[in-house]
C-alpha cells in the first residue's frame, strides 16, 4: 500500500512497532499503547544492510512470521493531522527503502482494555524479500549480532533495547526466541572481552 492511499480519508492512524520502533519510533505521535496482535511471531530473520549491517555483513533485525498460535507484543503509536503524512514519509524511508519491509493493516489489541481492538499499521519483511535470512539456531543469530554495526549503530544495541523493552513494559511476557539470541549475543562479547 501507497502511503497516500494508507492515509486516505484518515484523520488519525494506529502504526504497531515490534522492533527498534518500539524504543525508537523518531516521528511525532499523539499517544501510544503497549500492546499485542494476534497470528504473527516475531523473529530475527530478516537482514540488514544498512541500519545495523552492512552489505558483506549484513545484521540480523525482527520481521513477523505468520503463525495462528501467536501473539507478538510491542507498541501502537497514534497519529493525527499532520503526523499522517510525516511520520509515514519518515517510515516509508527507514522501514521500505532502507529496510526492504512492506505495509500491512493488522488488528492491535492495548494491554488491559476490554479485549477490544483498533486496526493499525504494520511493517513486515516477507520471505521474498532479497533480505530475507530465514530461519537460523539462537546462537548462530546471536553471533552474528555480536559483530554486526551500520549505518545507525552496533546491531547489538538493536537487540538489547528490544529485549530491555520487553523486560520493562511486557514482564508477562516470555519471548523465548529474542531471550535466547540475547543470551547467545552476550555469551559471545563476553569471550572476545575476555580474550582482550
Ligand atoms: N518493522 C519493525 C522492525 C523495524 C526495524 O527494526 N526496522 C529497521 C530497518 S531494517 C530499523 O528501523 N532500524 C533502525 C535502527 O536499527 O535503529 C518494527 O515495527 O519495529
Amino acid at each position: 500500500m501507497k502511503p497516500q492511499d494508507i492515509i486516505a480519508g484518515k484523520s488519525s492512524l494506529w502504526i504497531f512497532g515490534y522492533g527498534s520502533l518500539v524504543w525508537k519510533p523518531d516521528f511525532r505521535y499523539k499517544r501510544s499503547e503497549v500492546g499485542y496482535i494476534r497470528g504473527y511471531k516475531r523473529r530475527f530473520w530478516h537482514g540488514d544492510n544498512f541500519h545495523r549491517g552492512n552489505v558483506e555483513s549484513p545484521g540480523r533485525v525482527v520481521t513477523l512470521i505468520e503463525d495462528e498460535d501467536a501473539t507478538t507484543w510491542g507498541v501502537a503509536f497514534e497519529v493525527s493531522g499532520s503526523q499522517l503524512e510525516d511520520s509515514l514519509k519518515y517510515l516509508t524511508v527507514r522501514e521500505t527503502v532502507r529496510g526492504g519491509y512492506i505495509t500491512k493493516m493488522v488488528d492491535f489489541f492495548p494491554d488491559g482494555e476490554d479485549g477490544s481492538s483498533v486496526q493499525a499499521l504494520v511493517y513486515i519483511a516477507t520471505a521474498d524479500n532479497p533480505l530475507y535470512l530465514g530461519p537460523a539456531t539462537p546462537e548462530e543469530i546471536g553471533a552474528q549480532i555480536a559483530v554486526c554495526r551500520g549505518k545507525t549503530g552496533h546491531n547489538l544495541e538493536y537487540l538489547l533495547r528490544l529485549a530491555e523493552f520487553m523486560r520493562s513494559s511486557c514482564p508477562q511476557v516470555e519471548d523465548h526466541h529474542l531471550f535466547a539470541i540475547e543470551t547467545a549475543a552476550l555469551t559471545v562479547v563476553s569471550y572476545f572481552l575476555a580474550a582482550q
